[in-house]
């Protein structure tokens, strides 16, 4: 097998939510693709250490803090590459084409740019996921209150919500889960459905969330809608990622009162567990938004909240 390149690649994101794209410069394989910053990791030095060289080389910044994302492997005809992207969301100076390139702040949904290196377009979709992950809580909170919550939060700027009721027949399901993708697409909010493909479909909610069994039990993943799975271990996470899943929720990170058997796992297994993965993975149980800076310092995409969410 040809050797793997290993590379260290930032994706610099502004608080409107734009990320740094640069073309490559001109005498570079792929010259003129549109790629984010970053290069090669060199002999004996860390990823994080290649990354702030890169930075500092390409695009004349530092990095004030990187965090570990998500891990790519694409093939190209000459070439096998694995590249550790890591987000940066602080950093000194103003970025400027060190190397004579271009640089252009694109919006994930809707970059202007082309063309991409091929490697990065589920890149692009990985972070169009909001960082804040809700999960329905009727069950608890009644209609009037769980209602007046969900409207609270999307103004707040809650963008993707998981229906899960598992106590409804299925008729009551329907009935709730159309009117959550009816309030939450007013906001532009996508909306997944607990363990239910068809459901999904039928009501045009734009995916479906798998609970763990399904997980290991389905063969492909179901096409044309986004689909992520709950997960609590290191094998749950690998199915996902064979799966080609868009997203993973881990659990539980601290106690909570939905499963008060289980151990919770703890930040630094959380950030073990979920290495060198390549879809984005939410941190789950016992969590608010307060905990966002550090699910971001474990590696987490964000946050994923049952409770803490509606308060
Ligand atoms: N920097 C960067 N490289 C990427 C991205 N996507 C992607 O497939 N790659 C691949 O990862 C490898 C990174 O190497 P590079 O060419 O940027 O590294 P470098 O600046 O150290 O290269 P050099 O040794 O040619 O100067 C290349 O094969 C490149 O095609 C991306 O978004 N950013």
């Amino acid at each position: 097998m040809a050797e793997i390149v290993e590379a260290a690649v930032a994706v610099i994101l502004r608080e409107d939510g734009k990320v740094l794209l640069g073309q490559r410069p001109e005498g570079k394989p792929w010259s003129g693709w549109w790629e984010f910053p970053g290069g090669k990791i060199e002999a004996g030095e860390t990823p994080f250490h290649a990354l702030q060289r890169e930075l500092q080389e390409e695009i004349g910044i530092e990095a004030e803090v990187a965090h570990p994302w998500i891990t790519r492997v694409f093939s190209y005809p000459d070439r096998t590459v694995k590249l550790r992207f890591f987000t940066v969301r602080r950093w000194h100076r103003e970025p400027h084409g060190k190397e004579n390139q271009q640089l252009s702040w694109e919006l994930p949904a809707a970059v202007n740019v082309s063309p991409m290196l091929p490697a990065n377009t589920p890149v692009l979709d990985a972070l169009q996921l909001p960082t804040a992950y809700a999960i329905t809580n009727l069950a608890e909170m009644g209609e009037a209150a769980f209602f007046a919550a969900l409207d609270h939060a999307l103004e707040q700027g809650l963008r993707l919500v998981q229906v899960r009721e598992k106590q409804l027949s299925s008729d009551e399901l329907e009935r709730f889960s159309r009117e959550v993708v009816r309030r939450c697409a007013v906001v532009g909010a996508r909306v997944v459905i607990n363990g239910d493909i068809e459901l999904a479909r039928k009501i045009g909610a734009a995916g479906v969330h798998l609970p763990t069994a399904q997980l290991m039990s389905l063969e492909a993943k179901p096409e044309g809608m986004l689909c992520g799975a709950s997960c609590h271990n290191r094998e749950e996470l690998e199915r996902a990622s064979e799966l080609g899943l868009d997203y993973a929720l881990l659990a539980s990170v601290n106690a909570t009162k939905t499963h008060p058997d289980t151990q919770p796992l703890g930040w630094d297994r959380f950030a073990e567990l979920i290495r060198e993965l390549p879809m984005p993975v939410y941190a789950l149980g016992g969590l608010a938004k307060s905990d966002m800076d550090t699910a971001w310092e474990h590696g987490a995409h964000g946050v994923a909240m049952l409770r803490g969410i509606w308060r």
